[in-house]
């Protein structure tokens, strides 16, 4: 099948959008892909939304302006990439995670999407996990090791978004996954406030910058670390901390001290074994300063997924589209070693658009 794959991740920085043919279990291909960038203004009624997010009652009026405007601009993302396709997978815009009290909360209206792209829409792919006891993410474990079928184990797979999660992967077709902390999140909240950019452009800031260890200790005092794996991340989880530890130092000795922060905590990760390579997607690893930081962590290579051929923009979105042809199949998108579901579980839901006249 062809698939469009939708990811609307937790930096809020827009939608990426990727084709992919696939049967859910292997990968044939990867076509187009594109990202479409939220304005500002979108983004930062995202950014109140997901602050709010808590205390949301399900028809709050901003609630459902934002879903049906999330739809909206994943349809003009489908347009981007979009030859044909069988089905599109929609994350839609994770605004609220909190597996241990089984919620976890994708906005976007996926019934106007089908209705937009006149496409079967597979969507809310976390619920189903959570309900059932599991982390509800990361589901990005079981694409990852379809995409590495053939390439040399144990593997890390590390994809730095705004949260960074991790796939190792063992020789004899073991997984094993969890988030690992912060990705980008505390470093691009850090370079907007200092600098007003969006982001930390190469690492460059975080480079001209000095790690205080004494902080970047404490930061790593938090008992979450110690959790074995599957675990699983809010967005906003050490805002506190971060805020605490960040305190009074300049924008770059600042910036050094959360890049620091996102690499001890993907080292801090519990393996099986150590990999004999890592490899890393997501916008994380444009940061030099990032990638640095995890050469001097590891023993292994560290390189972008572009080493073994992927595209380390694409990834995530190539994954759902990925799971929905999983989800049509009736295939598990979790196991007990991804997101310590209690067995390997189906999910996700499907939309088909009505009558076209609608
Ligand atoms: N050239 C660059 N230099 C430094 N950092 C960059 C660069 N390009 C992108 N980034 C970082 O990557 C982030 C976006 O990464 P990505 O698109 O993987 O996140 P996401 O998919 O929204 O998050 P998640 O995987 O947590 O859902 C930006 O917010 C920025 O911090
Ligand atoms: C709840 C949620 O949206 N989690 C995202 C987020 O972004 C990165 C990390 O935290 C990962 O756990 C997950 O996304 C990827 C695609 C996943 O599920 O594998």
């Amino acid at each position: 099948m062809h698939a469009i794959g939708l990811m609307s991740g937790t930096s809020l920085d827009g939608v990426d959008a990727a084709v992919i043919e696939t049967d859910g279990e292997r990968v044939f291909g990867t076509g187009r892909s594109a990202t479409l960038f939220y304005e500002d203004g979108l983004r930062a009624r995202l950014r109140a939304l997901l602050d709010a997010a808590p205390g949301l009652a399900p028809d709050d009026p901003e609630l459902r302006s934002l879903d049906w405007l999330l739809a909206d601009r994943h349809a003009e993302a489908v347009a981007m990439v979009a030859s044909r396709a069988d089905v599109v997978g929609f994350h839609g815009q994770t605004i609220l995670h909190d597996p241990d009290r089984r919620r976890t909360w994708q906005i976007g209206d996926a019934a106007h999407l089908a209705h937009k792209t006149r496409l079967p829409v597979v969507h809310d792919f976390r619920s189903a996990d959570v309900a059932a006891g599991g982390q509800g993410a990361p589901l990005a474990p079981l694409f990852h090791a379809a995409l590495a079928e053939a390439l040399e184990k144990p593997l890390l797979v590390v994809n730095i978004g705004g949260v960074a999660n991790i796939t190792w992967l063992g020789p004899t077709g073991e997984v094993l996954a969890c988030d690992t902390g912060p990705g980008n999140g505390p470093l691009d909240d850090w370079v907007r406030l200092h600098t007003g950019a969006a982001f930390d452009a190469d690492g460059a800031l975080a480079a001209a910058g000095r790690v205080d260890q004494a902080r970047l200790t404490r930061l790593m005092d938090d008992p979450w670390f110690a959790r074995p794996a599957p675990k699983s991340l809010d967005r906003l989880q050490f805002s506190a901390r971060v805020a605490a530890a960040t305190e009074g130092l300049s924008a770059a000795d600042g910036a050094a001290l959360l890049v620091a922060f996102t690499a001890a905590a993907i080292a801090a990760a519990p393996l099986p074994a150590p990999p004999r390579r890592v490899l890393v997607a997501g916008g994380g690893r444009h940061n030099a300063a990032i990638m640095d930081a995890l050469r001097r962590h590891f023993a292994a290579p560290v390189e972008p997924v572009e080493a073994v051929g992927w595209d380390g923009d694409a990834l995530e979105a190539q994954c759902f589209g990925f799971l929905a042809v999983r989800a049509l199949r009736g295939l598990p998108l979790s196991l007990p070693e991804t997101t310590g579901v209690p067995a390997p579980l189906a999910g996700g839901r499907i939309v088909r658009p009505g009558p076209a006249a609608e």
